[in-house]
């Protein structure tokens, strides 16, 4: 489990093919949040879970499976581009963010960016099967990062981007046409999962739930 909250922001060193998957070494550059770093401890790359499998100075190694290359950007990305980073929440952290599980949920599209003075408007486009999980000012993950729904319309969504966040996560780097990482928020997930047992299709009633999205999830 993760909040969010982005503490560093590493580069992809290497990315070597094993089998149906691909084992990627990432460095991180802040001792101070990971000098502990271990095997077997869960990271968020790029907002995806990742389990280390092999700890090398400042460069840990992941191996990331071929259902995680189907449904993130972890499969395009190349040695020397910039990862988000988060080490997994301990029960006493802040929770600055909101409970992100670094389940990857589907990829986003960049669109238009606003550049507004002091902060940034971007909208991202996504799988309008997904719309019944977004809330405006409710929270989504972008490739790991917290951030705030500002607005909703059918298959698109903008967040708005402070100066900090710019400039301590990968967000600065995004341009139209960028494919982002989405993890939209647990709460609605059981809500619509609730509201699917609740009102039973079996009783011929209507669902506010898209079907496609359950489909999508596996339900
Ligand atoms: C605790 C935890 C550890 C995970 N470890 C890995 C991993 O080592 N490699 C991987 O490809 N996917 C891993 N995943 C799954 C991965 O995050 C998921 O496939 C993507 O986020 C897409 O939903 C893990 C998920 C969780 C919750
Ligand atoms: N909720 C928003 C945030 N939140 C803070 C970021 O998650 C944080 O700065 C980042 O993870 C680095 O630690 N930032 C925004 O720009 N916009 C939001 O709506």
């Amino acid at each position: 489990m993760f909040t969010g909250i982005v503490k560093d922001v590493g580069r992809v060193v290497a990315l070597r093919q094993q089998g149906s998957g691909v084992r990627l070494a990432v460095e991180y550059t802040s001792r101070h949040e990971f000098q502990d770093l271990d095997i077997d401890e869960s990271v968020a790359v790029n907002g995806a879970c990742q389990t280390v499998v092999a700890m090398n100075g400042m460069t840990f190694e992941v191996d990331t499976i071929a259902e995680t290359l189907k449904k993130t950007t972890l499969g395009s990305l190349r040695a020397g581009q910039s990862v988000n980073l988060e080490r997994a929440l301990r029960p006493q952290d802040r929770l600055g963010g909101h409970f992100v599980q670094g389940h990857v949920d589907c990829v986003g599209t960049v669109g238009e960016i606003d550049d507004l003075g002091e902060s940034r408007r971007i909208w991202i486009s996504y799988p309008e099967a997904f719309e019944p999980l977004l809330v405006p000012v409710g929270s989504i993950a972008i490739d790991g990062v917290s951030l705030t729904v500002a607005s909703v319309r059918p298959g698109a969504f903008s967040v708005a981007i402070i100066p900090y966040t710019f400039g301590h996560t990968t967000i600065s780097s995004l341009r139209p046409g960028t494919a982002v990482n989405l993890e939209f928020d647990i709460l609605g997930k059981y809500i619509a999962r609730q509201h699917q047992l609740g009102e039973g299709r079996g009783a011929g009633k209507e669902t506010a739930i898209s079907d496609a999205w359950l489909k999508e999830m596996g339900y």
